[in-house]
């Protein structure tokens, strides 16, 4: 498995995320990449039909953890010092996208915007009613948020894997924290953190104009 062994685990995720923010308000990169390796555990977990998502998903934690353990490492720390980095050596691609290799920036943008979705998904499965439909709940939160950086055809392939999606008990179970009950205290309680970094990385990001990055 390319993302690490065993079941995934909801707890393990939000320990990751709940580590990254430091009293400085910096995201620091090692538990944000961990949350991801995570996530990509349980995606894995609902089958070959998301692989292009998991595919997509694994590259890009990849690029980050090599600039993690590269020469460069200890300017990859944190989002914050990566940004710096990046900016001040011209590192980044701001119009269009050069033969360079892809930035830090713009790699932990696509993250990011994902990261939303994520959010808006977690809480539409925590306030959601028992019966409501996961694949209903992921297609209005990708709507809200990743589609409108897609093109049509990952448009309709997000959609059509997202049909498959087992209903919303049996997603809570996955998450291996107990009864369904005690899964959505645990969304409750995860919740916080991921809004925190989605935060702090959209300030951050806005700050130096790196949101709509190509
Ligand atoms: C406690 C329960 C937790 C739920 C766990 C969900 C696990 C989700 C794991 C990963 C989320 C997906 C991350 C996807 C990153 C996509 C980044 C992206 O936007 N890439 C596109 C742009 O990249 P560049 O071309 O500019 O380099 C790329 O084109 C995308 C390709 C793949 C398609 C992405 C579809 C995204 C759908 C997200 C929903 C995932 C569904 C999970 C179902 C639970």
């Amino acid at each position: 498995m390319a993302a690490g062994q065993g079941a995934f685990s909801l707890r393990e995720v939000l320990a990751a995320f709940q580590t990254c923010v430091t009293e400085r308000r910096e995201v620091l990169l090692g538990p944000y990449l961990s949350g991801w390796r995570g996530l990509i555990r349980f995606l894995h977990s609902l089958g070959a039909i998301f692989s292009f998502v998991s595919k997509d998903a694994v590259a890009k934690v990849q690029i980050m953890e090599n600039y993690c353990r590269g020469e460069q490492r200890e300017k990859y720390v944190s989002l914050q010092s990566m940004v710096e980095y990046e900016l001040a050596n011209g590192l980044v691609d701001i119009q269009k996208r050069s033969g360079r290799p892809d930035s830090g920036c713009r790699t932990v943008l696509r993250l990011h915007r994902a990261l939303r979705w994520l959010q808006l998904f977690l809480e539409g499965l925590r306030t959601g009613r028992e019966d409501s439909r996961t694949s209903v709940i992921c297609t209005d939160s990708y709507n809200a948020s990743l589609a409108t950086y897609h093109p049509w055809v990952v448009r309709k392939a997000a959609t059509v894997a997202f049909c498959t999606l087992p209903s919303r008990n049996a997603f809570l179970e996955i998450m291996n924290v107990g009864t369904t009950e005690e899964a959505v205290t645990m969304l409750g309680e995860a919740l916080p953190y991921i809004c925190d970094v989605y935060g702090i990385t959209q300030e951050l990001f806005a700050r130096h104009k790196l949101l709509d990055l190509p």
